[in-house]
């Protein structure tokens, strides 16, 4: 046997030390996660997981690993390790309406729930392509209805309140109706209407995350209406498809969107485009000089670029966005003059 043999037979030996560890540690997550679910607990815990960070840092230079190995592992591991501590109690049918990326990344957590899903949409290749990813149905828009117990529209405003959707509002007398918008404002106000008018139980939710796959352990807003006033059974719900909803009024959550959405969208956008105008201006190519800091900042900048009519959306919508926008121009005013006010 060459020495390069040798080796590789004990890198195979490592391999599989690791990947047996690996499932030993699955195992030991999901009866964490059994614990959690008897006792109400969200499957993710921040400070737990900052600190088995820690750790593995201080391991890293124990062994000599690069730091720089740790992020991305551990990111893997605890994607992972969540989703072993879903325990789906019951089984729902659910019918999705729409098949954008948070459509995707509801449907990853309901296959892995085991939830029963159909989708449907105008596109009927779009619907079947989406649905076919996970093994599940596209059905037409009014045997879907009919089908589900529990309907989401994850349409744009400008799509729920479209012909498609009218003509598809009386089809949904007796079922549990939930939309996912970010900002809820004047949406909630007619889809409240509609299930008045088409005998139907109307809840808001509101995905805390972005459209990636198995968002197991994320937050998710849940907004009751007249026509579905006790949440619990929605809370459960979505508890029990691996997420950890948080129960608020309209009013709350359209003024922390404001704080979480609004205002940050607004500095990333000015942010974007003046590192484009700047390098322009210094005629400098920094691609190759970004910063660790720089790097994150950029990815987050990528992704709200990517997100642009989303976040248009809110900019326009949200009722609180004016007042947010108009008080991040006077903090950076403020902070521009007392950068001049520092150099006389
Ligand atoms: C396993 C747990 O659940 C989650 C997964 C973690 C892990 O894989 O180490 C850590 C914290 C939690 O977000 C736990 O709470 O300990």
């Amino acid at each position: 046997m060459s020495e390069i043999d040798d080796l590789r037979k004990q890198i195979e030996n490592i391999d599989e030390k690791l990947v047996y560890l690996l499932s030993e540690r699955m195992k030991l997550s999901g009866k964490i996660g059994k614990i959690k679910q008897k006792n109400n607990f969200p499957i993710t815990d921040e400070k737990r997981e900052e600190s088995v960070r820690l750790r593995w840092l201080s391991l890293s230079q124990k062994y000599g690993i690069p730091e720089s190995m740790i992020d991305p592992l551990l990111n893997l591991i605890f994607s992972y390790s969540k989703i072993f501590q879903i325990n789906p109690s019951y089984i729902k049918k659910i019918s999705i309406i729409g098949y954008g990326g948070m459509a995707r990344s509801l449907i990853s957590l309901f296959k892995i729930s085991s939830q029963e899903v159909v989708v449907t949409g105008r596109d009927i290749k779009k619907a079947e392509r989406l649905a076919s990813e996970f093994g599940y149905a596209y059905m037409e828009p009014y045997k879907a209805v009919e089908w589900g117990e529990i309907i989401i529209i994850t349409l744009p405003p400008s799509g729920i309140v479209s012909d498609f959707m009218k003509k598809l509002f009386p089809y949904f007398s007796g079922k549990k109706v939930i939309d996912i918008l970010s900002t809820k404002h004047s949406i909630f106000g007619f889809l409240e209407k509609m299930s008045l008018e088409n005998n139907f139980n109307y809840i808001s939710s509101h995905p805390l995350f972005g459209p990636y796959l198995y968002p197991v352990g994320e937050k998710i807003a849940v907004i009751p209406s007249i026509t579905f006033p006790d949440s619990k059974e929605i809370l459960d719900f979505w508890r029990n498809c691996g997420l950890f909803p948080i129960q608020t009024s309209l009013e709350n959550h359209e003024k922390a969107m404001a704080v979480v959405q609004v205002l940050p969208h607004f500095y990333l956008m000015a942010l974007s485009k003046s590192i484009e105008l700047l390098a322009k201006e210094l005629d400098v190519d920094f691609s190759n000089f970004q910063t660790t800091n720089f790097r994150d900042i950029y990815k987050i900048i990528k992704r709200v670029n990517d997100l642009h009519s989303v976040i248009m959306e809110i900019q326009e919508l949200n009722p609180y966005s004016q007042k947010a926008r108009e008080l991040g121009m006077k903090e950076l005013n403020n902070l521009y003059n007392e950068f001049l006010g520092e150099k006389k």
